[in-house]
């Protein structure tokens, strides 16, 4: 086999969605051979450029393309204290770019070099949300009519009071200005959105809710119970990674579908509840675990559990990195549902090649590799924007500050 070697990484943020997306891109030894991958990390994305061009890159150049698992541990073992979602989205980068790069020498698309596919297209999920019920299910109207059959339905944002019973949100002199929100009447406006859907809507849509961490454990195991009657697909992110223990009383307690983890960084948060059997669908964001290398060692992980994938799909995530996931979930046999949040006509230009979808399935290029490409004029239009916090600033009633 012929040496291929690393010439040059260099690394993009651009922001077409008004959302910063970071790609990575290795460059060859061959002239024509380069890889993409996605690094997105939105709310520090200057710190992951920093992590891939000071510290990656003088490690890299010059090693050969091949051993992408020597280089995954080596990038993970080189800074000693290891992990979290800077380093990782740094190191995702570059492995999805490597495994581009792979599947281009090999002139398969990543889901054949992972064995192939388990199915032709990937049923994906969208969000509805509205401040009130009539926007909400003008959403879920509009997306069944493009075929969509999974949805995700919120009043309010997250942890959102609107239209719930009249709990008065009285805070304490001076409270500090915030995403405030009631815990009781978040909960209580769900369970009566939940009513009217499936009054309205009946029994064939596939429901789903994010609760975005921002319930406390036992808050949440209410919550779930009384969710019970509406069949949801899953209940989203119920608690926060540091609660994860709890899904243990919360699984013992009620038979709503669990999904966790877009905020995991590391194997230490899931195993547990994967071998105990504690949730359903494993949503990881798969670049802040480092990208495709330990995505795959996860699917793999949860099959053995009947856990299967749900892998994050938000705005805050490239083209390149949906692409790459989904070339897991065509191939992975516990492949669940995938998050999609639709492209903009900006990201098409940038990212050619972008997934498709229509009537509800996803379908990705067939060409080699991740088979999406990135045009990097086109990214220069949309340069780094200063986006908004305030939603991250969740407090309760009283003011204090609620970590999702
Ligand atoms: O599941 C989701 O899509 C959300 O939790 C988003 O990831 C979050 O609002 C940040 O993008
Ligand atoms: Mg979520």
């Amino acid at each position: 086999m012929k040496d291929i070697t690393i010439r040059n990484i260099r690394t993009f943020i651009t922001a077409p969605q008004k959302v910063n997306l970071v790609v990575v891109k290795v460059e060859t030894s061959e002239p024509e051979l380069y890889g993409i991958g996605c690094a997105t990390f939105t709310w520090r994305c200057k710190a992951v450029v920093t992590a891939v061009e000071e510290y990656l890159k003088p490690m890299l150049v010059g090693k050969s393309v091949h051993n992408i698992e020597d280089i995954w541990q080596s990038m993970m073992g080189s800074s000693y204290w290891r992990g979290g979602p800077v380093l990782n989205n740094a190191l995702s980068g570059v492995d999805e770019a490597l495994w581009d790069i792979k599947g281009k020498l090999a002139g398969m698309p990543l889901y054949s070099l992972f064995g192939g596919k388990c199915r032709e297209g990937i049923a994906v999920y969208r969000h509805a949300d509205g401040t009130t019920m009539d926007q909400v299910e003008d959403k879920i109207n509009e997306y069944m009519e493009q075929g969509y059959r999974y949805i995700r339905c919120h009043l309010g944002l997250y942890g959102g009071n609107a239209g719930g019973s009249m709990q008065t949100m009285i805070h304490p002199e001076n409270a500090p200005a915030g995403a405030y929100y009631h815990p009781k009447t978040y909960m209580q406006s769900v369970v009566k959105m939940f009513e009217q859907i499936r009054r309205d809507f009946g029994w064939d849509l596939e429901i789903m809710h994010d609760v975005h961490e921002r319930l406390s454990p036992a808050d949440t195991l209410n919550f779930a119970k009384e969710l019970e009657p509406y069949k949801l697909f899953f209940l989203e992110d119920a608690l926060p990674p540091e609660q994860a223990g709890y899904f243990k009383i919360i699984r013992e307690q009620t038979s709503v579908p669990l999904a966790m983890g877009e905020l995991f960084t590391s194997p230490a948060e899931w195993k547990t509840i994967v071998q105990n059997q504690w949730i359903d669908f494993m949503r990881v964001h798969v670049s802040d675990i480092g990208g495709l290398t330990p995505a795959r060692k996860l699917a793999h992980f949860c099959e053995a559990f009947g856990v299967r994938t749900a892998f994050h799909g938000p705005n805050d995530l490239s083209p390149v990195g949906m692409a790459a996931q989904m070339h897991l979930d065509l191939s992975c046999t516990n492949f669940g549902i995938q998050e999609f949040s639709g492209f903009c006509e900006a990201e098409k230009a940038i990212f050619p090649g972008c997934p498709e979808v229509r009537n509800g399935y996803a379908y990705i290029s067939d060409r080699p590799g991740i088979g999406i490409d990135f045009d990097e004029k086109e990214a220069a239009k949309y340069p780094y924007t200063d986006m908004d916090f305030g939603w991250l600033f969740s407090r309760l009633p009283d003011g204090t500050a609620v970590r999702p």
